[in-house]
């Protein structure tokens, strides 16, 4: 059989099997909206850093792969040249929670979750473009137990969203908040772009697959009230605020979010060139 040349997606036919990683979390809700597992198609459903390392082993075909990851791992990988999990400014749902103010975190200890790869690496550098240097302990994502045993605590996606809404008290006190998204507009007046859908090089995803996450985003964004509703039935929170927080996303990787990526990637893999980020021409 001719190997399908890289560059160019699987032609349509019979349909093969393929795996796509699902993030778990609301972020992703109208990327997939009506798609569901069947023939030819299979769901693996996951934090980013499980799908992360499935992609990378050939476990899964597809995924949303953390932007730093798919620049640490670009002589191996090529992204769907028009989706993107981003936002221009504020996230709401990336967010360093810490006891004492932002410029005073020098030393501190900070926990990492463990779900993210990108949100730990955009803030190191977020730290370093401010000259703080701190000690960073990975932990799993609850924020009780990170902050009863760091000065900051670093939270991703839905557990992040629900704690930023509450804003509760821990011991009596409420600690402060940095939004990770808001802080590097500050730093480079651009979009972050957190994860873009990519597969191995040698993989080309389906021309088919392709049009499906084109539909279903169309359809999960025509229909947000929908979405934010079910969403908000899951997490626990109004579907107004849902709504607000899916509305802020960028899912179209357009030329503001690729500069954006371009600017993390100049950041964690210094000298970088733009061509070497490849994507599938679908
Ligand atoms: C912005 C978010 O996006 C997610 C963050 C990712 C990461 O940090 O590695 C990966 C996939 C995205 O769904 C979030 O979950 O809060």
């Amino acid at each position: 059989m001719r190997p399908t040349p890289v560059g160019a997606p699987a032609r349509c036919g019979a349909r093969r099997t393929e795996r796509l990683g699902v993030v778990a979390y609301t972020n992703v809700a109208p990327l997939h909206w009506g798609l569901a597992p069947g023939p030819g198609l299979r769901f693996v459903r996951g934090v980013p850093t499980e799908l992360n390392r499935q992609l990378l082993a050939g476990e899964i075909d597809l995924t949303l792969i953390s932007s730093v990851e798919f620049v640490r791992h670009r002589d191996r990988l090529r992204a769907l040249p028009d989706f993107s999990v981003a936002t221009l400014g504020p996230v709401y749902s990336v967010t360093l929670f810490h006891w004492r103010p932002w410029e005073a975190l020098s030393g501190a200890r900070v926990a990492l979750s463990t779900d993210s790869a990108t949100s730990v690496a955009l803030l190191k550098v977020l730290l370093r473009a401010a000259g703080l240097r701190a000690t960073f302990v990975p932990m799993a994502p609850d924020l009780d137990v990170m902050l009863g045993r760091c000065d900051a605590a670093l939270l991703i996606g839905d557990v992040a969203l629900r704690e930023a809404v509450a804003r509760r008290p821990l011991g009596g006190k409420t600690p402060l908040m940095t939004d990770l998204g808001a802080a590097w507009y500050a730093l480079t007046k651009l979009p972050f772009t957190f994860a873009v859908w990519a597969s191995l090089e040698n993989r080309p995803p389906s021309e088919r697959l392709v049009a499906e996450l084109r539909a279903a985003r169309e359809a999960g964004l025509g229909q947000l009230g929908a979405v934010a509703r079910a969403e908000a039935e899951k997490l626990g929170l109004s579907p107004s605020v849902v709504q607000r927080y899916l509305g802020n996303f960028r899912y179209y990787l357009e030329t503001p979010d690729r500069d954006g990526l371009l600017a993390f990637a100049e950041r964690v893999a210094p000298g970088i060139r733009a061509s070497e980020l490849k994507f599938w021409a679908l």
